[in-house]
């Protein structure tokens, strides 16, 4: 098992407010560890601690000497009058030698290479930009909230190709989401935080802990209970309906859909 990152007891102090407070984790290559917590709770500042981003006020960082990291930020502001195809907005990322063909294909988009950036999308964006972030092939991959502004289907589907990307590239993965039942298919390890942390582990084992119970309440845990159901077609990223080649479950969030 290689060690990538290690926290151990960070702070991170703004002005009079502690946005982070006496956290310790450790990510290993091969590992998808994931962070989940209420707004403000400080997922997005120990995020950018890891990544030396952010001032860590007390504790201890160690991360495997020349680790690379690729970063899927929260937001990305692409100026609309500038007219850039998918692959030229790569190619802005890319260093000599990365290759943004083989990165398009392993997001599923390899379709979009000559569109321009302002005609595509919500859901084709993260991808563009999950895309971005594994051009150099990093061995440890940060993605801060990859699926917002996509829909549940969508979200399902981009936690499972996170969770191919880990397999294909052997990285280590440390993501953000607010979504555990949709998340908890595509991650080993969960950190609940609310400035600390309150619980962790399993996702089976963190739905079921108080604490999280207490931060989310129950219909998250009670969606859990409910993640498996029959789904009798699939769909492509534009959200269009197919049929499945192979019948089998597909995550939901609705306890009420049962098809
Ligand atoms: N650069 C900064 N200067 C001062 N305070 C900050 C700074 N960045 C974040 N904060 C504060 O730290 C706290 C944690 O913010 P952070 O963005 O890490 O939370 P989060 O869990 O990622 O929230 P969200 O789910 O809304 O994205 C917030 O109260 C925020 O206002």
């Amino acid at each position: 098992m290689t060690l990538l990152v290690e926290a151990q007891h960070i702070c991170v102090q703004y002005n009079d407010h502690t946005a982070v407070n006496d956290v310790s984790l450790s990510i290993n290559k091969g590992e998808i560890v994931t962070l989940i917590g209420p707004n403000g709770a400080g997922k997005t500042t120990l995020v950018r601690a890891i990544l030396g981003l952010a001032p860590i006020s007390s504790g201890l960082l160690t991360k495997k000497p020349a680790l690379s990291i690729g970063y899927m930020p929260q937001k990305l502001q692409i100026d609309s009058t500038l007219p850039v195809t998918v692959n030229r907005f790569l190619a802005l990322a890319s260093r000599h030698g990365s290759n943004i063909e083989d990165a398009l294909a392993l997001v599923g988009i390899a379709h979009l290479s000559k569109k321009p950036i302002q005609a595509i999308s919500g859901g084709e964006l993260q991808r563009v930009l999950l895309a971005r972030a594994i051009l150099r092939q990093p061995e440890l991959l940060v993605l801060d909230e990859p699926a917002q502004g996509v829909d549940i289907t969508g979200q399902t589907e981009l936690y499972a190709l996170i969770k191919q990307i880990r397999d294909q590239l052997g990285c280590g993965v440390l993501m953000i989401s607010h979504d555990l039942h949709l998340v908890m298919a595509a991650t080993d390890n969960v950190i609940c935080l609310n400035q600390h942390v309150c619980c962790s582990g399993h996702p089976e084992t963190v739905s079921n802990d108080p604490a999280y119970q207490e931060l989310f309440g129950r219909t998250g845990a009670e969606q859990i209970a409910v993640y498996h159901h029959h789904h009798n077609h699939e769909h492509t990223i534009d959200g269009e309906v197919v049929a499945c080649k192979h019948d089998h479950d597909i995550p939901s969030n609705n306890p009420k859909e049962s098809n």
